[in-house]
């Protein structure tokens, strides 16, 4: 697929901008900053990790930015579309079409098929899904064999490739992922994110993740650090070669 990411032009554009970002939680009588002030765009088709201690706003950002949550103040522009001030079924339509989700428990309906699964986003909004685009997903995130396996039958790194697949099938705008490897164990921790990294070389696809796994920054093209719900990093990497990166 380099002949898609070519066709993307050699300076690609920002697909998700934050500026000024605040986010405050009342937690009693106190006032919690989650987020104290955070600009930062991130460029289509790359791959960016979000890491940093534990409460330093990685995943109020991730949400911030998803429009799952709202802001205090500052604006987040997604694929063009400015989120502060959308309505909440404006917000759900928007995260629908023009975003996927990977998340630390994988959150695949049981009682559907891993076919089933990945192509939900299509069929929940009216769509068939192009049988074409499936079966290529599939063939790239290794689970072609598996697609009338339901999720208890699958091992964990093949049901987080599965939600990968479904985060994929609509080709959002971005992809943002929450703790990916969270509840997997290292070899399959690194399967996952080399289908992510090919998701980004390959279908040109946006991936924004939020990890504490050192492994992930490895594979990433860009690493933005939080400290105390500010920007303490912003680190452009080369993903490590040795990773089975095709570019
Ligand atoms: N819904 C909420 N209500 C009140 N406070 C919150 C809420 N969500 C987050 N916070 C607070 O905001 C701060 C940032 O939390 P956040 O979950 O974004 O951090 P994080 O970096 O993702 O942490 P972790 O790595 O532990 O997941 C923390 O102090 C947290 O307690």
């Amino acid at each position: 697929m380099t002949a898609h990411a070519a066709a993307n032009g050699p300076a690609p554009d920002d697909v998700v901008t934050t500026t000024a970002l605040v986010k405050t939680y009342r937690q009693g009588a106190d006032e919690v900053r989650a987020l104290d002030g955070v600009s930062v765009a991130v460029r289509r088709a790359r791959f960016t990790a979000v890491v940093g201690p534990s409460g330093s706003g990685k995943s109020t950002l991730l949400h911030c930015a998803a429009g799952l949550d709202t802001v205090t103040s500052g604006s987040v522009v997604l694929d063009g579309t400015e989120l502060t001030g959308l309505t909440d079924r404006q917000l759900t339509r928007l995260r629908r079409r023009r975003i996927g989700f990977v998340f630390q428990s994988f959150n695949l309906l049981p009682q559907l098929t891993a076919y089933e699964n990945v192509v939900l986003p299509v069929t929940m909004s009216g769509r068939r899904p192009d049988r074409e685009r499936v079966d290529h997903l599939c063939e790239v995130l290794g689970i072609a064999h598996r697609l009338s396996h339901r999720p208890a039958e699958l091992s964990g790194g093949q049901q987080q490739r599965v939600a990968v697949a479904r985060a994929l099938v609509a080709r959002p705008a971005v992809v943002f992922a929450d703790e990916p490897t969270g509840n997997l164990d290292s070899r399959a921790g690194a399967e996952v994110l080399t289908m992510l990294r090919r998701a980004v070389d390959e279908l040109g696809q946006t991936v924004v993740t939020v990890t504490h796994d050192p492994a992930a920054t490895r594979y990433a093209d860009r690493v933005l650090t939080l400290a105390d719900g500010r920007l303490a990093g912003d680190e452009h990497t080369t993903p490590d070669d040795t990773l089975g990166r095709r570019r």
